[in-house]
């Protein structure tokens, strides 16, 4: 229980109507769940807007509001405040109300396009090894040290953020690794958060329906360096052209990585094969387990976040050789009839090219690649005919297949995807819109030593259809199924 006018501190109000010395028992912004003497937050949503419930809010025993706009008729004995954003308020209420949690550990947040789950689970994973108490908020899953917890988000509302750092605050966890999505960023979800370091892997197409356009994502992801304190560290991939633009106004310590440019933090990639990379990192040499190009980055800004949070290098190198790969992401098996199948989580233009690119550059000639991929609906549909184009270029054979097509029609998506088919192209595609079917078709085609790659959905354990989850896990299906076809 807290009052009003504490859990305002640092709150822009515009307007007050009644006591801020009211008591608030629990704070929430959606009216279906608030209970007697809460703090509703009124947000107008990207579906709905969130005023339209303060009614509801206030019958369900809420006494005080915040919203951007106090409503014409009022209700005696409740508080109304007005902000000019409620996402922007609810984040910094979240934090007076759980007390700050951010301040008791080290946060540090990972955003970019590609490689957020990747990096911030293999830190996780690094300081866990190293005898820490580590926490980690992921697309994949939430830790609070060892107790997981499901995670429905990459970047969870501000309420729950600040929920979780409290838990792990009070099981003495040190370090906080945490992704922090472009969405997260724009509905203020990490506002007020104290980072003690942020971490930039990479821009590239996606969530242009959201963002509408490229430069707007890309200030969306500068806005998150331009707010870290001077105390903290900026590290950014400056192999990337948009490195520089997160570090052009943050008032952070700026620290650099890179594979081609000059940098504080340099790779070089001495071996590259299916079981791991042989690295030279700075001056000293590093075998890891993960595969691929991208995966270099990956370590590198591990192994750069490692030391400027006070690990020993010897001991990060050694770490670095025991990392095991994060689920979904190129997660890989090799059957007994010698198919190599990979599961990844590729779902970008960008990073379907990368795990392509890498696995070309691992196999031979005589060997096929097969990749079955699609693309999620209800998510940004410029990405499609690029998907389809990268994929049939750049595999020997390819099925386009079904991802979550959520509210969308999966066939309209897969017509999407075949756009970007290039005519000389078209023979090496197939259509088979049942995922299952596809995969199954995909082994039945590979011959010894092929891969058969299967792209965009990774970790996730549900196929989204029609707004209903069902079963559905590629790694544990071509397992099966190749075990099966051994039979
Ligand atoms: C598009 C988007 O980002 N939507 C997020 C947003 O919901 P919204 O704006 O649609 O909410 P809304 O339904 O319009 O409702 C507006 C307000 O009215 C309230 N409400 C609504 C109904 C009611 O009866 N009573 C009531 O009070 C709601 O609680 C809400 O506060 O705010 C919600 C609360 O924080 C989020 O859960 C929700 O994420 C949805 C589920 C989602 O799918 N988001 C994805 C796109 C997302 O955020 N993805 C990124 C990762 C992207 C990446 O790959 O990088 C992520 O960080 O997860
Ligand atoms: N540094 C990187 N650069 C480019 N591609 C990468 C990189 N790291 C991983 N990838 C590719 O991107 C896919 C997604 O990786 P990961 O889940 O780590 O990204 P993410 O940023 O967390 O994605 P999301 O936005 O969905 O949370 C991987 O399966 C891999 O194909
Ligand atoms: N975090 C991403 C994941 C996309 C994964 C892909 N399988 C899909 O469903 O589009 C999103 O919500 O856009
Ligand atoms: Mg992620």
């Amino acid at each position: 229980m807290m009052v009003l006018k504490d859990i305002l501190y640092k709150v822009a109000i515009n307007a007050v109507v009644g006591s801020t010395l009211t008591e608030v028992y629990a704070v929430n912004f959606d009216s279906r769940k608030i209970a007697a003497n809460d703090l509703f937050v009124a947000i107008n949503g990207v579906t709905v807007d969130g005023h339209e419930f303060i009614d509801v809010a206030i019958k369900k025993g809420a006494k005080s509001i915040v919203c951007e706009r106090i409503p014409e008729v009022l209700v005696d004995g409740v508080t109304y405040v007005e902000v000019d954003n409620s996402n922007k308020a609810l984040a910094i209420i979240a934090s007076n109300y759980y007390e700050n949690p951010s301040e008791n550990l080290k946060l540090v947040g990972v955003t970019g396009t590609n490689g957020k789950t990747t990096v911030a689970s293999l830190l996780y994973q690094l300081f866990k090894n190293a005898g820490y108490k580590v926490g980690l908020l992921s697309t994949v899953k939430i830790m609070v040290d060892n107790v997981e917890y499901k995670a429905t988000h990459t970047t969870p509302d501000s309420l729950t953020i600040n929920k979780y750092l409290t838990e792990m605050s009070v099981a003495g966890v040190e370090f906080c690794f945490m992704e922090v999505s472009s969405h997260g960023i724009h509905q203020y979800r990490t506002e007020g958060l104290h980072f003690e370091g942020g971490i930039f892997t990479n821009l590239s197409h996606d969530h242009l329906d959201y963002h509408k356009t490229f430069a707007e994502y890309r200030d969306v992801k500068k806005k998150f360096f331009d707010e870290l304190s001077s105390k903290s560290f900026a590290l950014v991939n400056i192999d990337d052209k948009n490195g520089m633009v997160m570090l052009q106004n943050t008032k952070a310590k700026k620290y650099t990585y890179a594979l081609k440019e000059y940098a504080d933090y340099k790779a070089q990639i001495l071996e590259n094969q299916l079981t791991g990379l042989l690295l030279k990192v700075n001056d000293s040499e590093v075998w890891t387990r993960l595969i691929g190009n991208f995966n270099a980055y990956n370590v590198l800004a591990i192994f750069a976040t490692a030391e400027l949070l006070g690990l020993e290098k010897v001991e990060v190198l050694r770490l670095i050789s025991d990392l095991q790969s994060v689920s979904g992401r190129f997660q890989y098996l090799i059957s007994d009839t010698k198919i190599t199948a990979i599961v990844d989580y590729a779902h970008t233009p960008d990073a379907l090219k990368n795990v392509l690119e890498t696995i070309n550059s691992i196999r031979t000639k005589n060997e096929e690649l097969i990749t079955v991929v699609g693309c999620g609906g209800d998510r940004d549909k410029t990405k499609r005919p690029k998907m389809g184009h990268i994929a049939s270029a750049l595999s020997t054979k390819v099925i386009f297949t079904n991802d979550n097509p959520r509210t969308e029609n999966a066939q309209d998506i897969l017509n999407e995807i075949e756009d970007g088919v290039e005519p000389q192209n078209f023979k090496k595609v197939l259509t088979i819109a049942d995922r299952k079917q596809a995969i199954k078709t995909a082994c039945q085609m590979a011959q010894p030593n092929d891969i058969v790659l299967i792209a965009g959905k990774g970790h996730e354990n549900y196929q989204e259809i029609n707004g209903e989850r069902f079963d559905f896990d590629d790694f544990k299906i071509v397992k099966e199924l190749l075990v099966k076809l051994e039979k």
